[in-house]
């Protein structure tokens, strides 16, 4: 049966740097980098559910962006991800890594210096393309 997980992901901007951040051992996509996020739940808006995941996640409060920066379906072998990625702004705290096992914030243009889950790849291309962020 075909699943579909729908997901979506935090493009967290400071100082014209993007948060990156490295999934764990034991995962899907174990190792691979991912923009902070996770799985929308049930009678929730992508950008609460971006909200929730980013106060489990990285203990942070966040202002999600209202426009979709990219939205892409990619078929792994344990379901069809749909990720729509936003972008977001640090309102409170300092991230701290409760889930993934590091992070990196980098520039648009130093994204492909990591080895990113696959359905990230439009985002980053896109953000490279962009070359500023702010
Ligand atoms: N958060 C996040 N997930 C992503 C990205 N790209 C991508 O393929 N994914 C996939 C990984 C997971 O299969 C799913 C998000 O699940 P999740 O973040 O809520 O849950 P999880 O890490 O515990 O995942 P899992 O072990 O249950 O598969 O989407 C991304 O940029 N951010």
């Amino acid at each position: 049966m075909l699943k579909e997980i729908t997901v979506v992901g935090a493009i967290l901007i400071e100082n014209g740097k993007i948060l990156c951040a490295q999934r764990g051992e034991g995962k899907s996509l174990a190792y691979l980098w991912e923009f902070p996020g996770g799985k929308i739940e049930s009678g929730e808006s992508s950008q609460e559910a971006l909200i929730r995941e980013l106060q489990e996640e990285l203990l942070i409060e966040v202002d999600v962006q209202p426009d979709v920066f990219e939205q892409t379906s990619y078929q792994y072998d344990f379901g069809l991800v749909q990720l729509t990625t936003f972008i977001c702004f640090l309102k409170k705290g300092t991230p701290q890594l409760t889930e993934h096992i590091a992070a990196e914030w980098l520039e648009p243009k130093e994204l492909n210096q990591l080895e990113w889950a696959p359905a990230d790849i439009p985002t980053v291309e896109k953000l490279m393309e962009m070359g500023i962020v702010e």
